[in-house]
């Protein structure tokens, strides 16, 4: 049985509560008057006492009905039922049918209704109750027999008024059952996000809804009962509705797209028996949304077809076990495959076994997610056979509910590779010849060491030197030199085989490295072999030249057991090759004299000089005699190398000279001279001359006024506060090119000084060719004067001469007062020596200048 809530039905009754009005007038028309409800008093208290019986026979005829058995219950309900029954029969002939007595009908025929008790069984009842009442009263009145058609027609009348309420309930709660669907219908309907309308025949809208209003645009709450062309504007709609109204049965959709503001409708149409007619239903659902979405979509996805076809980087989705699943035009450029034929490839197709074995396991780390992407540079092998340089990068891509899969970005970095491939071409070879350099062929050493140790061979360096290259260089010119250099590295390594490296270390040196050597004397046939097509005549400019050359032997493991010792002792035997006589090869020799390895390792050392910061400049002060005032300084050259001690130039000079170095040095020597003039005059400090020494490679070297010239633009030194020495014998060695360079340099404004003085073969009337301003006295001539007359008659003697020919003279080594004293009797002009000062570093040089005086000076003056 169904649940009542009786506060529901309490409501209810209140409100279906007829007017007193309404209920005078029920009684009234079935004429209850007072004579009734007395009748019905008289007989109440009779009735009471046969009640039982009645209820009874009412309920026993109830059960008997199988559809009422079930509505009734069980016996507990059916208990409470008698109950109750016992409690209406005591109030329906009680005699008092006030307001109380209606609503508990009314309450009574509510609860019935909605246990779906049907009217029929309710009436059924009321016949029950009469016709067990009937012979009751006539047995009950049977003193007083006139009595008991009025009390059965009172009794009568009552239960009709009764019945009356009761199904006034069944028809106020089926109506208001209506109204509850119809509003809960409406409701529905007004609330559905998709537009309803309800069209009849006539074209008037039947139904219309808020949803529908506001997709066709309508403002306001416009009701139905118009004419459906009123709500819609759209003309294809309109002519979608006008069909359907014109056909029974009907069926269509359409999408319409609606201006201001721009919204697009799906509407379905179908005929529709509503309400037993048929009707035009139009249900319409809004897909601006979906449909901007999908246009968004659509306009996106477009855009990364377009992006990914046209990127200029190959780009791919690939599948978590590495098939190409969509390639761009860019990746087949790159590959040369078509996209079909990439299709059926795997990642595993376009690398070698060796890169595949790195790739998988990374591809497997991005796809589990350790990895958040891999990037790697390797070759892929195109369809052509050839293969490409390229950059893959894979990171994974995890597109909604979709199987995970990877995207990788594919960079054609072949030029990049080409451009590193030839800048490492040019890192490690020399420009001239094309040959190793020294970092190449220091690679390719131990290269050869290793496979040596794990072979247990032997490996041999040849080092070689030109003989008298510079000779070539000088007499020919450079561009001779650079051909014959280019020609004796073509013919090496046509001597050699192809494994072994033949390498340019610079100017006139070459090393052969032969790996894989079986025995030992096999370096020697090489070397023999090497001598003899270098040794050919090679046609330079017309000259006929057969370059000899000195070659120096070490082989691994018993001359060193790495590159640089190897290569050191190479050329240290290249050297005792070319001191024993030049054109010939000799082996290292551990035993080798100690002075050439000290040699050696001052000449390695000196190369890196000057890029090492281990040169230091010394000034010595130059004293004007008369004065005592310092009026210059010699600048004096040294070499601390890194953790040695200092070395002297009488040592290093002439190695700098051998080898060249000189060059650089000498200009390091003059830019920093000039530099730290120019810093004391920016200090205030007194003016003064520098002198410079000329060595005498460096004086010959093409382009000395040049450089002299750049040097002194660079620094701001004025020229005419620069001196530079030149021995007498230099000038002596050619003095028609030296007349000619001193000339220039003498044009720059720069002084000249000849230095050593007096130690050379030159008269003094020979030097009025040259442009000089100064003579240099050597020291060996000072040092024994005044005593020996011979020296002092010399010195007089080119202090006379050049003070006749317009040069001033600086003595160089005085030493003692004695000396000075001699000296200025001479009217010698100025004075240098340790009499004065030793060479000093530049700032002990700048307090010396603040004095203004130097202490020997200032003795030999008072
Ligand atoms: N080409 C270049 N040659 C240079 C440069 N720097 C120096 N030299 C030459 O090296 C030679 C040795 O020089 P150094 O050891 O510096 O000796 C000089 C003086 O220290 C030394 N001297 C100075 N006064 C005295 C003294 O009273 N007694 C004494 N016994 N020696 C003294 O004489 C050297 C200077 O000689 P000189 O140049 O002839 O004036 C030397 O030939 C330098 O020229 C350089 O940068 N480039």
């Amino acid at each position: 049985m169904m649940a009542i809530n009786l506060f529901d039905i309490d409501q209810a009754t209140r409100n279906m509560m007829p007017a007193p009005d309404d209920l005078r007038q029920r009684m009234q028309y079935l004429e209850i008057g007072p004579a009734d409800l007395a009748l019905l008093r008289q007989i109440h208290p009779l009735l009471r006492s046969r009640m039982q019986s009645v209820i009874e026979g009412f309920y026993q005829h109830l059960l008997n009905v199988p559809a009422l058995r079930q509505l009734l219950g069980d016996d507990r309900a059916i208990t409470r039922l008698r109950h109750l029954q016992s409690a209406y029969f005591h109030e329906l002939t009680a005699g008092d049918y006030g307001e109380e007595y209606v609503r508990n009908r009314l309450r009574v025929g509510l609860v019935h209704q909605r246990i779906g008790l049907a009217p029929v069984w309710y009436i059924g009842a009321y016949r029950k109750y009469l016709a067990d009442l009937g012979p009751l009263l006539r047995d009950l009145l049977r003193d007083r027999p006139q009595d008991f058609l009025p009390t059965y027609a009172a009794l009568f009348k009552i239960v009709n008024f009764d019945m009356g309420l009761a199904l006034d309930t069944y028809i106020q709660a089926g109506r208001q059952e209506l109204l509850g669907l119809k509003n809960y219908s409406e409701q529905i309907i007004s609330s559905m996000p998709s537009g309803v309308m309800v069209i009849d025949d006539d074209e008037t809208v039947r139904t219309v809804n808020q949803s529908m209003l506001l997709m066709l645009g309508v403002q306001g709450d416009r009701s139905a009962q118009i004419c459906y062309r009123e709500l819609v504007a759209d003309p294809t709609l309109r002519q979608h509705i006008a069909e359907g109204l014109r056909q029974r049965t009907y069926r269509g959709k359409v999408t319409v797209g609606l201006p201001e503001p721009l919204r697009h409708l799906r509407c379905c149409l179908s005929r529709t028996l509503l309400d037993n007619q048929h009707r035009l239903l139009l249900i319409a659902e809004d897909i601006t949304e979906p449909m901007q979405a999908r246009a968004e979509l659509r306009d996106s996805e477009a855009r990364f077809r377009a992006a990914f076809g046209q990127a200029a980087v190959g780009l791919a989705q690939v599948s978590c076990d590495g098939n190409w699943l969509r390639v761009n035009r860019k990746l087949l450029d790159i590959v040369g495959y078509s996209e079909a034929e990439m299709l059926q490839l795997n990642l595993s197709d376009l690398v070698t076994p060796e890169d595949w074995e790195i790739d998988a396991p990374l591809m497997r780390g991005v796809v589990a997610g350790d990895l958040q992407s891999s990037s790697r540079e390797k070759r892929y092998l195109c369809k052509d056979g050839s293969d490409v340089w390229v950059k893959v990068t894979l990171s994974a891509m995890r597109p909604g509910a979709d199987q995970p899969s990877l995207v990788a970005v594919i960079e054609d970095i072949s030029q990049r590779k080409q451009f590193e491939d030839e800048l490492m071409h040019v890192a490690s070879h020399d420009a001239l010849t094309g040959l190793a350099n020294r970092m190449l062929l220091l690679d390719h050493i131990g290269q050869a060491i290793a496979q040596a140790r794990r072979h247990q061979h032997h490996i041999a360096l040849l080092f070689l030197d030109l003989d008298r290259f510079k000779t070539i260089n000088d007499s020919l010119g450079h561009d001779a030199g650079d051909r014959v250099i280019v020609e004796v590295g073509r013919r090496l390594r046509q001597a050699v085989r192809a494994v072994d490296t033949v390498a340019r270390l610079g100017g006139d040196e070459f090393v052969v490295l032969l790996a894989d050597l079986p025995q030992e004397r096999i370096a020697a046939t090489m070397a023999q072999q090497i001598l003899a097509v270098l040794f050919e005549p090679m046609l330079i400019h017309g000259h006929e030249l057969a370059p000899a050359s000195s070659i120096g032997i070490s082989i691994y493991p018993k001359d060193g057991e790495d590159a640089k010792t190897l290569l050191k002792n190479a050329d240290a035997a290249m050297y005792q090759a070319k001191s024993m006589g030049r054109g010939d090869y000799q082996f290292y020799n551990s035993e080798m004299n100690a002075s050439t390895l000290h040699r050696l390792t001052l000449e390695s050392g000196l190369r890196h000089a000057v890029e090492r910061d281990e040169l230091q400049l010394t000034y010595q002060p130059q004293v004007e005699l008369v004065s005592g005032r310092i009026v210059g300084v010699e600048v004096l050259l040294r070499w601390h190398p890194e953790q040695q001690r200092l070395v002297m130039p009488d040592v290093f000079i002439p190695i700098a000279e051998e080898t060249g170095l000189i060059v650089p040095i000498g200009e390091w020597v003059l830019r920093t001279a000039c530099s730290q003039l120019v810093a004391w005059r920016q200090a205030g400090l007194p003016d003064v001359r520098i002198a410079v020494n000329l060595s005498a490679r460096q004086f010959r070297q093409p382009g000395l006024d040049d450089m002299v010239s750049r040097v002194l633009a660079d620094t701001g030194c004025h020229a005419g506060c620069l001196e530079l020495e030149i021995t007498e014998t230099v000038l002596m060695e050619r003095p028609d090119s030296a007349a000619q360079a001193l000339q220039r340099l003498s044009d720059m404004g720069v002084r000249l000084a000849i230095d050593d003085f007096g130690t050379g073969y030159s008269s003094l009337s020979y030097l009025k060719r040259f442009p000089i301003h100064a003579l240099k006295i050597d020291r060996s001539f000072v040092r024994d004067i005044p005593y020996d007359a011979d020296d002092a008659a010399i010195a007089g003697a080119v202090v006379a001469v050049a003070h006749s020919m317009g040069l001033s003279v600086v003595a160089e080594g005085v030493e003692t007062l004695a000396q000075c004293e001699f000296l200025r009797g001479l009217h010698c002009d100025h004075a240098q020596g340790y009499y004065f000062s030793q060479p000093l570093n530049a700032a002990a040089l700048a307090s010396l200048l603040r004095d203004g005086l130097v202490t020997g000076a200032q003795i030999g003056a008072a």
